[in-house]
C-alpha cells in the first residue's frame, strides 16, 4: 500500500448505495471539494437532506456500469456483496475504486483520519482492525488538539517567507528547522518575533510601530 493525500476538488466521486455506511463517506468527500453523485434505489434521511440543500445530486435507480465509467472515485456500498463485487470488476483499471465490504476488493482504502487545518493524521491497518485505527486516531487527537490549526498557519506563513527571501540555503534549512520549536507552538508573541526575524529591517520597524 502506497499512501497519499488526494485533491478531488470538483472531481466526479460516484458512491453506491444509499445507507448509514454510504452517508458516512460522503461527508469527507464534500468537505474536501468533490463532486458528488449518489446511485441507489433508496437513500437514507442523511442523503435526502444533502439532496435537498443541492450538495449531492441523486440518482434514484439500481446502479449500471453507466453511472460512473466517467468517475474519477468510486465508493461501493451497498449490502449486496454481489453488487458490490460487480462494480469492481466493471470499473476501468484507472478509476479509483473503494469497496468497503472487502478489504482485498479495491485499489484504495479509506483510513481514520484527523484534520486539524493543513495537518492531517491517517492511520490505516489495511483492513486487519478497523476499530484499532479508529482508536489510534482518536488518541493521536488528544495530542494534535485544535490549536495545531492556527499553529499550522503560522508554520506555513514562515515558511513561505523563508522559501522566498534572500536567505542562502544553509541558512533557510536552519531556519525550518528553528520554525518547529516548541516555543513557537505555545506563544503567539514568539511567533511574531519570529516572523518578524524574516522580514528586511524596514519592514520589521513597521510590525513594532504597528
Ligand atoms: C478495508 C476498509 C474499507 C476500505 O477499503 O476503505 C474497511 C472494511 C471493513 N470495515 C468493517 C467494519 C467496521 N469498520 C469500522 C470503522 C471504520 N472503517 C474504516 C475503514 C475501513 N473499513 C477500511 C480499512 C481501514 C483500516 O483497516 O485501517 C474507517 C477507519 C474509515 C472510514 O470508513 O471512513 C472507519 C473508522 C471511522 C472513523 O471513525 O473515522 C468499524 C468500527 C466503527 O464503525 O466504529 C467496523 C465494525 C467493527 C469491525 O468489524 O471491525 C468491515 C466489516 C463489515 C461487515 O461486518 O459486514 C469491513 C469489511 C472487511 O473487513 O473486509
Ligand atoms: N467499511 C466500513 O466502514 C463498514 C462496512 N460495512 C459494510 O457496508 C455495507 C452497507 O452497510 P449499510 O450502509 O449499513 O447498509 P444499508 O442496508 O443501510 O444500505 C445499503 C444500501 O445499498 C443500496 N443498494 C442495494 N442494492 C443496490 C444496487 N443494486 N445499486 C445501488 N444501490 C443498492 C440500498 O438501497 C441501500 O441504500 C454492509 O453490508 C457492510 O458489509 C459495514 C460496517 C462498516
Amino acid at each position: 500500500m502506497y499512501p497519499i493525500t488526494l485533491n478531488i476538488e470538483n472531481r466526479k466521486c460516484v458512491i453506491i448505495g444509499g445507507g448509514k455506511i454510504a452517508y458516512f463517506k460522503a461527508g469527507p468527500l464534500l468537505e474536501a471539494g468533490a463532486e458528488v453523485t449518489v446511485v441507489s434505489p433508496e437513500i437514507c434521511t442523511g442523503f435526502q437532506v444533502l439532496e435537498k440543500e443541492g450538495k449531492i445530486r441523486v440518482l434514484l435507480k439500481e446502479v449500471e456500469e453507466t453511472d460512473y465509467n466517467d468517475a474519477f472515485l468510486i465508493i461501493v456500498a451497498t449490502n449486496s456483496t454481489e453488487v458490490n463485487e460487480r462494480v469492481y470488476e466493471n470499473a476501468s483499471e484507472s478509476q479509483l475504486v473503494n469497496v468497503i465490504s472487502n478489504h482485498e476488493l479495491g485499489n484504495f482504502h479509506i483510513p481514520a483520519t484527523l484534520n486539524r487545518g493543513m495537518l492531517s493524521i491517517s492511520v490505516s491497518t489495511n483492513g486487519a482492525s478497523p476499530t484499532l485505527a479508529k482508536k489510534i486516531r482518536n488518541d493521536l487527537g488528544k495530542v494534535y488538539d485544535e490549536s495545531y490549526e492556527e499553529y499550522l498557519e503560522f508554520l506555513f506563513e514562515a515558511r513561505m517567507i523563508i522559501k522566498n527571501g534572500s536567505f542562502s540555503k544553509e541558512e533557510k534549512s536552519k531556519l525550518l528547522r528553528d520554525s518547529i520549536q516548541d516555543i513557537y507552538k505555545y506563544s503567539l508573541k514568539e511567533r511574531y518575533r519570529f516572523l518578524a526575524r524574516l522580514l528586511p529591517v524596514e519592514a520589521e520597524e513597521n510590525i513594532s510601530l504597528g
